[in-house]
């Protein structure tokens, strides 16, 4: 069997990099082309990549993806900075490329998705839920991805229930203390050397509280992930977004 023709973007950094080495260690796949800022993306037609890569930056995502999109090639996304407008641009650029698929993942790793998935049950359950995520200090987007979607998913659960806005009595204070405000659910980000990608939900009721945490310490700890939306994207036209989608996660 040929081997799928995969291209990285973002080729050189933290998330990049590893991908890069995940792609040329995996039997099934053929690294075709590793691109980093400044290189031309004719690349990708010229060596025909078929599965483009894209861990670059909010501010170059949308223009890599519209090339790729374009020229019918399909892209696992991990790049942050994901909003309703871009969303539905990408959404428009794939209604005029049928057959071609765009994976948007907040998190790679298989346990910060089952964290995202925990904490959407168990929200409805609680009073109180806030999200804490903590980053390298390196890292240029805040909140992250990953909090950003856990908020989301834990709003939407809580509104589908019918649960009463949180209790909070704060009424003067510094700006900031309470975090940002995502649909409703607080949500903090600590950047801090040493750390990689790590998330808190915590979660309280009267007389007990429930903290779901996760861990990536490692980079390696996302590429299972990508290497899956690899090899399930070009079978799935338009646009996936979040992994569990491609796990068997009910
Ligand atoms: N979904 C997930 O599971 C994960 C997502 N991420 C996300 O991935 C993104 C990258 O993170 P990280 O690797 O830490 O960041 P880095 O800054 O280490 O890497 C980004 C790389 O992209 C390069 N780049 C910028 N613009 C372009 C372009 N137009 N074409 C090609 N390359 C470009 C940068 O080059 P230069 O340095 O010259 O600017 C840099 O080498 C972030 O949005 C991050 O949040 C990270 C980890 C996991
Ligand atoms: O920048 C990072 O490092 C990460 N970014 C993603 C996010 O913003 O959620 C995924 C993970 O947290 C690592």
């Amino acid at each position: 069997m040929s081997k799928l023709r995969v291209a990285v973007l973002g080729a050189k950094g933290r998330i990049g990099s590893e991908a890069v080495r995940a792609v040329e260690a995996a039997e099934d796949l053929e690294l075709v082309a590793a691109l980093g800022r400044g290189d031309s993306l004719e690349a990708l037609t010229d060596t025909g990549a078929q599965v483009v890569v894209e861990l670059t930056t909010p501010a170059s995502v949308m223009d890599n993806l519209d090339f790729c999109v374009r020229h019918g090639i399909h892209a696992v996304v991990g790049t942050t900075g994901w909003t309703d407008e871009r969303l539905a641009q990408l959404n428009t650029a794939l209604a005029a490329s049928p057959g071609t698929g765009v994976l948007i993942a907040p998190n790679f790793s298989i346990g910060a998705v089952l964290t995202m998935k925990f904490a959407e049950v168990a929200a409805p359950y609680f009073e109180s839920v806030e999200v804490i995520e903590l980053h390298h200090p390196n890292k240029v987007d805040a909140p992250s991805g990953t909090a950003t979607r856990t908020a989301q998913l834990i709003a939407a659960a809580r509104q589908k229930a019918g649960s009463a806005p949180q209790p909070d009595a704060t009424a003067t204070g510094l700006d900031g203390a309470r975090g940002a405000d995502v649909d409703g659910v607080p949500v903090h980000a600590v950047r801090l050397r040493g750390l990689l990608a790590h998330q808190e939900v915590l979660l309280g009721g009267e007389g007990e509280t429930l903290t779901i945490r996760h861990d990536s310490l490692h980079h390696s700890s996302f590429m299972p992930g990508i290497l899956l939306g690899v090899r399930r994207v070009v079978d799935t036209p338009g646009l996936t977004f979040g992994l569990e989608h491609f796990l068997d996660l009910k």
